[in-house]
């Protein structure tokens, strides 16, 4: 997938934009907040329907004005498709394909796969076990339509079964019939989901050390550990032991919505034991890993977005980084820098074909 173009109204900063890109390199260098995150944003909207920064859809608007767009023609394969967004502050968002909505938003999704590494990735180690879960979900989305599906319907059904636990609180009443009624779903989705997050987690890992072994040259072994209430009992069994629990706490306190990664190196958690160098390596590595599994499971070549890549790793190491994502055929990648010459010269050294955007 190459986005030959991309033309912004009123997304973010931006009132309009446009650009017509090369289909391997392109850099967006100017000075601190001009606007070059914003950019890489944009396409990571058109990529999954939403903000990398997961804030609310209105924030994505610019202030003052009443809508956004952003419009993109995409070669996918031998032929050509205009995808456009619309969001109107006053409605929700319309994302079109060749000028036909999507029925339901979801449907969207894998269409275009991208990855994303920015400064914000360190959240990942430091956030709470929803970041990371987040971060899950969207990896395996991209590459897995039911997967997409099976989540939207299981968080519906926690949903239900959490509001009935607070109206039985409310009304000083219990019915466990009724409350059962929700097993089943939660069970059959739940356990599916599981078993697609085991086996992702299990396939990434050796890319992970992969990656991590030409990044940073270094002897320390990684890992991502998938935490899961269900690794040690059935779906059944969890609701029907912590009935009495959730009655208390009147929301479902075990299931897959409390699933954690845990990231370790040599064994022990990276976030206690790891340098400020080896997280940024292992989440580079992690991000690289997903380009991979993604690459293998769909057949198409993700959108890379490295934002202040330069902030993370040293010159050398940024070019070898481009080096490898190109000797691997990754596909195209967009870089935001603030200097100029520096981006210039990495580019140089790659002899790739590559456009350099002043944003001012
Ligand atoms: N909805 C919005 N309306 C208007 N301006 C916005 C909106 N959202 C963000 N901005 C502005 O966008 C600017 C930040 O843009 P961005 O993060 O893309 O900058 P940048 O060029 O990547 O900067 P840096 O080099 O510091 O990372 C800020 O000035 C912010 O106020």
């Amino acid at each position: 997938m190459i986005i030959n173009k991309l033309s912004l109204i009123n997304f973010k900063s931006h009132s309009e934009v446009s650009f017509d890109f090369s289909p391997q390199i392109n850099c967006f260098v100017g000075n601190n907040g001009v606007g070059k995150t914003n950019i890489l944003d944009a396409l990571h909207y058109l990529s999954v329907g939403k903000s990398f920064l997961g804030n609310s859809d209105l924030n994505n608007i610019k202030s003052e004005e009443d809508f956004f767009t952003i419009e993109s023609e995409i070669q996918n394969d031998e032929k050509g498709d205009v995808i456009k967004i619309l969001h109107p502050r006053e409605s929700k968002k319309v994302i079109k394909k060749n000028d036909k909505a999507y029925d339901r938003l979801a449907d969207h999704i894998g269409y275009l796969p991208s990855v994303m590494i920015s400064p914000y990735d360190s959240n990942l180690i430091s956030d709470s076990g929803e970041s990371r879960r987040k971060f899950l979900d969207v990896m395996i989305s991209q590459t897995d339509s039911v997967y997409l599906f099976d989540l939207i319907q299981y968080q519906k059904t926690i949903q239900q079964r959490n509001a009935l636990l607070k109206n039985f609180a409310k009304n000083r009443y219990f019915d466990k019939d009724s409350l059962e009624i929700y097993d089943d779903p939660i069970s059959n989705f739940g356990t599916r989901i599981f078993e697609k997050r085991k086996e992702f987690v299990e396939n990434l890992n050796p890319i992970v050390q992969h990656y991590y072994d030409i990044i940073s040259g270094g002897k320390e072994k990684v890992s991502v550990v998938y935490e899961s209430h269900l690794s040690d009992n059935t779906f059944q069994e969890l609701l029907s032991s912590s009935i009495d629990k959730d009655r208390v706490l009147t929301y479902t306190s075990k299931g897959i919505h409390k699933d954690d990664l845990i990231f370790e190196m040599n064994g022990n958690s990276i976030k206690k034991i790891g340098s400020q160098g080896q997280q940024k390596s292992f989440l580079v590595s992690l991000k690289l890993a997903q380009i991979n599994r993604i690459k293998e499971l769909t057949g198409k070549s993700p959108i890379l977005l490295l934002d202040d890549i330069f902030d993370k790793l040293d010159d050398t190491r940024v070019s070898q980084l481009i080096e490898l994502v190109n000797k691997e055929n990754f596909g195209q990648i967009f870089i935001t820098d603030t200097h100029k010459e520096r981006t210039e010269n990495v580019v140089k050294r790659i002899h790739e074909e590559s456009k350099i955007f002043e944003i001012s």
